[in-house]
C-alpha cells in the first residue's frame, strides 16, 4: 500500500484571524512523507492551530481505501465533525472546500452531517464543498474542467455597443413623449416614407427618419408574427413551444424582466431558457408594435452553439436565418 501524498495542507491558527488559506501559504512547511507522521501530525497540528482543511491531490492520492473503508470512514466523520464545528464558530470563514477522495466517498455522510448541524453542503465533481449559506448547483470556480476564462472586449466593439445603447435610450424617451399622441402610428405611414437605412445610412442621423423606419419595420413583424402563427406549422410549432417548462412562467418572466434592469433565471436543461426567454421578450414587442425596436443580445460560449440556438429559434419563428435573428461567434471561443 502506498502512503497518500501529502500536497497541499492548510490550516488557520486563529479562526477570528484572517483567512485561513492565507496564513497557511505563507507558512513554509514539508510534511514527511509517511502515513504514520501524517495521522501523528493532524491531531497534533489541530491542538496546535485549531481549524484544519487538507487538500490531497487527486492523482497521487492512492491509497488502499477498500481495506480501511469502515473505521477510515468514521475517523473522517469525527474530523468533519470538528472541522464544521470550527466552520461554525468562525467569523471570517464562510465554507470548507475540499478534493479529499475520502470525502467523496462520504459525502453522503458529511452531507448529513452538515445538514444537522444547519449547514449546507454539495459536491462539485471531485470537489465537496461545506457552507454557512446555501450552494448554487454550479460553482464555476471549482469548475476544473472549465477554468475562467477573461474575455476582453474591444474597445471599438465597446463604443459601438455603447452607441447603440444610447440611441436605443434616446428612442426610448422620444416614445414615451409621444405616447397619447398617437395611439396607431405605424398604421398611418405612408409606405411611400419607406426609407431603407442599409441604402441611406445617413438616415440614421435623422431621428424622425428612424423612428419612421422602425415603426414601419414593427408593423411587418407584427404581420409576420401573426401569419406564421396562424399557419399550420407555426401552430405545430406552438404546441411544441407550448409544452415547455418555461412557458409556464412566461407571463411572470415578462413581468420581472418589465419591472427590473437585472434578472437571474436558472432552470432545468431543456426547459427553454436559451430559446424561449428571447422569444418571449421579442414576441411580446412585436405584438405591442414595437419589434423594430428591439435588440436582444444572446451569447453561447461556443460557435457550434451559437449557430445552433440561430437556426432553431429562427425555424421556431418561421423566418430564414439572419431575419430578425443572427448569430455571431461568441467572444470567448
Ligand atoms: N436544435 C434543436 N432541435 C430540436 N429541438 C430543439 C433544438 N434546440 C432546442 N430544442 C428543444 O427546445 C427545448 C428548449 O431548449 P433550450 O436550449 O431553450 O433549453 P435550455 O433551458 O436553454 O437548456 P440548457 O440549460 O441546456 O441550455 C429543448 O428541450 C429541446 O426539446
Amino acid at each position: 500500500m502506498q502512503n497518500p501524498k501529502l500536497r497541499c495542507f492548510l490550516l488557520g491558527f486563529n479562526f477570528t484571524s484572517a483567512r485561513v488559506s492565507t496564513f497557511f501559504d505563507s507558512l513554509p512547511f514539508i510534511l514527511p512523507n509517511t502515513s504514520s507522521s501524517a495521522r501523528f501530525y493532524l491531531p497534533l497540528r489541530r491542538r496546535l492551530c485549531g481549524y484544519a482543511v487538507e487538500q490531497f491531490s487527486d492523482d497521487e492520492y492512492e491509497c488502499d481505501f477498500e481495506s480501511h473503508k469502515a473505521s477510515s470512514s468514521v475517523a473522517n466523520i469525527d474530523e468533519w465533525k470538528w472541522k464544521l464545528g470550527m466552520l461554525l464558530r468562525s467569523e471570517n470563514d464562510q465554507e470548507i472546500v475540499s478534493r479529499d477522495k475520502r470525502d467523496r466517498r462520504d459525502y453522503e455522510q458529511i452531507s448529513n452531517l452538515a445538514k444537522r448541524m444547519g449547514l449546507y453542503s454539495e459536491m462539485y465533481g471531485k470537489v465537496v464543498v461545506a457552507s454557512k449559506v446555501p450552494l448554487p448547483n454550479y460553482r464555476p470556480d471549482l469548475d476544473d474542467k472549465r477554468p475562467q476564462r477573461e474575455v476582453v472586449v474591444p474597445l471599438g466593439l465597446q463604443r459601438r455597443v455603447e452607441g447603440l445603447l444610447q440611441e436605443y435610450l434616446d428612442r426610448l424617451q422620444l416614445n414615451s413623449a409621444k405616447v397619447g399622441e398617437n395611439s396607431d402610428i405605424a398604421n398611418s405611414i405612408d409606405p411611400a416614407e419607406y426609407v431603407n437605412p442599409d441604402e441611406n445610412p445617413d438616415s440614421f442621423l435623422d431621428s424622425s427618419v428612424m423612428e419612421k423606419v422602425l415603426q414601419r419595420r414593427s408593423l411587418r413583424l407584427r404581420n409576420m408574427q401573426r401569419a406564421w402563427q396562424e399557419s399550420p406549422e407555426g401552430k405545430k410549432m406552438m404546441e411544441f413551444r407550448k409544452s415547455l417548462p418555461a412557458f409556464k412562467e412566461k407571463e411572470r418572466l415578462l413581468q420581472a424582466i418589465a419591472r427590473n434592469q437585472v434578472i437571474v433565471i436558472s432552470g432545468e436543461t431543456g426547459c427553454g431558457k436559451t430559446t424561449q426567454l428571447p422569444q418571449y421578450i421579442l414576441e411580446s414587442e412585436i405584438e405591442t408594435g414595437r419589434g423594430a425596436f428591439c435588440s436582444i443580445i444572446c451569447t453561447q460560449p461556443r460557435r457550434i452553439s451559437a449557430m445552433a440556438v440561430a437556426e432553431r429559434v429562427s425555424a421556431e419563428r418561421g423566418e430564414p436565418l439572419g431575419e430578425t435573428w443572427n448569430f455571431t461567434q461568441a467572444a470567448a471561443e
